[in-house]
């Protein structure tokens, strides 16, 4: 796996205020989703482009746009959702896929609760994401689900991480070629005995979206 920690000032900015326990949920949804355009800049610098030729009033050229099949975004709900739109305005021809996903409070097992994914991803170019890698289980659960539908290049996009969940992506996805890109905005110190990154934001989908 790939590792790009994209350390620019303005996202660890918002990064900081996105942390501060004092910010409300709307702004936390408007800081996770520009946090998430910033992010993508970096993310999809490997997005698959062809030639295209056009004529400006000048001259003919040859550009490029996006290939076709167009990327699959799949968000992992909940707290991925926050991050859907400021992907979606980089990418406004992709398709978009769900996966639901729940951590165990306890136990920190996770249960895939819900799916709605194209059947066959055969060479589709993916971008996961969701806002918080801690253990590690959720991303690598979503990452390996889409492998076996056959998803052979995927970007996993995080606003925070812990060193023993990308550890533990790294040994879990040793074998996927091409490898996983994991882009983050942030490698935060450590988890705590609870399974939440330290010094971490807290809860992200009970941030983002209260407390159910
Ligand atoms: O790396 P892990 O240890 O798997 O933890 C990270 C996961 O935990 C949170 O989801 P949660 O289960 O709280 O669901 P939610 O997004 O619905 O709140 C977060 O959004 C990640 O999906
Ligand atoms: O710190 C953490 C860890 C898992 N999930 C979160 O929302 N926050
Ligand atoms: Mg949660």
């Amino acid at each position: 796996m790939r590792v790009h920690v994209a350390d620019h000032p303005l996202i660890a900015h918002k990064l900081t205020y996105l942390r501060d326990k004092r910010t409300d949920s709307p702004t936390f949804r408007r800081l996770a989703e520009e946090l998430m355009t910033l992010l993508a800049y970096e993310a999809t610098r490997e997005v698959r482009v062809e030639p295209f030729e056009i004529e400006t009033p000048v001259a003919p050229t040859t550009g490029i746009k996006l290939s076709n099949p167009k990327p699959l975004i799949v968000p992992i709900l909940r707290a991925g959702l926050g991050m859907l739109e400021g992907m979606v305005r980089l990418l406004p021809s992709a398709e978009v896929g769900f996966l639901g996903m729940q951590r165990d409070e306890e136990t920190l097992a996770i249960t895939t609760y819900a799916s709605r994914l194209p059947e066959d991803l055969t060479g589709r170019q993916v971008y996961v994401l969701d806002p918080m890698l801690a253990t590690g289980g959720s991303m690598g659960d979503a990452i390996q689900f889409l492998v076996d539908r056959g998803a052979s290049n995927i970007t996993a996009v995080c606003l925070l991480a812990a060193p023993e969940g990308i550890a533990t992506l790294q040994a879990r996805l040793a074998d996927i070629d091409p490898p996983v890109t994991l882009v983050t905005g942030s490698i935060d110190e450590k988890l705590n005995e609870h399974g939440y990154i330290v010094p971490g934001l807290g809860d992200a989908g009970d941030r983002l979206y209260g407390v159910v």
